[in-house]
């Protein structure tokens, strides 16, 4: 099966000047997946491990000091096949909300403060839509009912909605032209848990009813064990484990992930959750061999000088990790 979008071996790197010097921000650095049509694919790991950058140089939101410094991005939508640092911006913008659409962190960036709401989507939705205007409108208003809102909101300022009306807005705009590639950083965390949880349902609910594809951001392990079809956690600007949700969870290979899973809050949980020690590291200047290894329990001299390569150890499971597979990065 062909994958909607297949990064290989990306590289993105904040190129900032401090007292004069030079430093790269290494904050994707040599990031490899796969996202299959039909599937929902999150990627997890704490704060600053990178994951917001990842999901901008893929979908092309690339701003300085952000630069790319290697790999590709290839989408394959409609019988098309495009290579976006080939293809170029205008390319991009060809795509963008018809095929591929993004739902940044924070609902206010996308709708525009000081226009009532119908206009965001004629901005981005009516020359993709193709109809005329009443019978666009007709459509975005059909389009509304799957994320519970009526037409009224289509005449308010978006100053005049509550959060999670905004928010399902935001996810409104995004999948109305029915795009084959959606991807969402952080959608809900700014959500109460009763509005997240409705929130996550609707996302779940329009993405199989229009077999779109997404790319779900947080850090929030609990959403990805709720909501996602496979799971990719990062580590310090890498991929570290990939597998199907229920394999990752049932049985994590990668200590990091291990700690990630316990740290879960559950119901009868009485054992106290142990915090990793130390902190992730400066990507300015990251650590030789794993990255993860001055943190890790399991830690071996290998790890220290060499970096594990990021191999499948059981079918479709892909892990970066001494302990479970030998074989080392070139
Ligand atoms: N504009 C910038 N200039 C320099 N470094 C940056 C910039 N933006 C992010 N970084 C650094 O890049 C790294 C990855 O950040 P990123 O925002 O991608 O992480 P994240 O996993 O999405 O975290 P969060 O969940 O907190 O958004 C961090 O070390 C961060 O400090």
């Amino acid at each position: 099966m062909t994958p909607v979008v297949a990064v290989n071996q990306l590289r993105a790197y904040y190129q900032t000047q401090q007292f004069g010097v030079q430093r790269d921000v290494r904050a994707v650095d040599d990031v490899s997946l796969q996202v299959m049509p039909n599937e929902i694919y999150g990627l997890a790991g704490e704060s600053s491990c990178g994951k917001s950058t990842l999901i901008k140089t893929i979908a092309g939101a690339i701003r300085p000091p952000l630069t790319v410094q290697g790999g590709s991005v290839v989408f394959n939508f409609a019988g098309q096949s495009l290579d976006l640092y080939k293809a170029g911006p205008q390319a991009l913008q060809s795509i963008r909300w018809k095929h591929l659409s993004y739902v940044m962190q924070g609902s206010m960036g996308v709708l525009n403060p000081v226009r009532r709401v119908r206009h965001s989507f004629i901005d981005f939705a009516f020359r993709h839509i193709g109809q005329p205007m009443p019978a666009f409108m007709e459509t975005v208003t059909q389009h509304l009912a799957r994320v519970k809102l009526g037409p009224e909101v289509l005449q308010a300022f978006p100053h005049e909605l509550s959060g999670g009306m905004r928010q399902r807005l935001a996810i409104a705009l995004a999948t109305v032209c029915k795009p084959e590639l959606i991807i969402a950083d952080e959608p809900t965390t700014a959500l109460d848990v009763i509005v997240q949880k409705s929130v996550l349902g609707m996302i779940r609910e329009v993405q199989r009813e229009l077999g779109s594809s997404l790319i779900f951001v947080t850090h929030d392990m609990a959403v990805h064990a709720h909501l996602c079809d496979r799971l990719g956690v990062m580590y310090a600007g890498r991929l570290i484990e990939e597998g199907a949700t229920k394999d990752v969870f049932s049985r994590p290979r990668h200590p990091y992930t291990t700690h990630l899973i316990a740290s879960l809050p559950r119901i009868g949980k009485t054992a106290s959750i142990k915090a990793l020690e130390g902190a992730p590291p400066n990507l300015a200047d990251p650590p030789k061999g794993c990255r993860f290894h001055p943190r890790c329990p399991l830690a071996m001299d290998v790890c220290r000088q060499q970096v594990p390569a990021f191999a499948e150890v059981a079918p479709g499971h892909r892990v970066a990790c001494f302990a479970v597979n030998p074989v080392a990065v070139e």
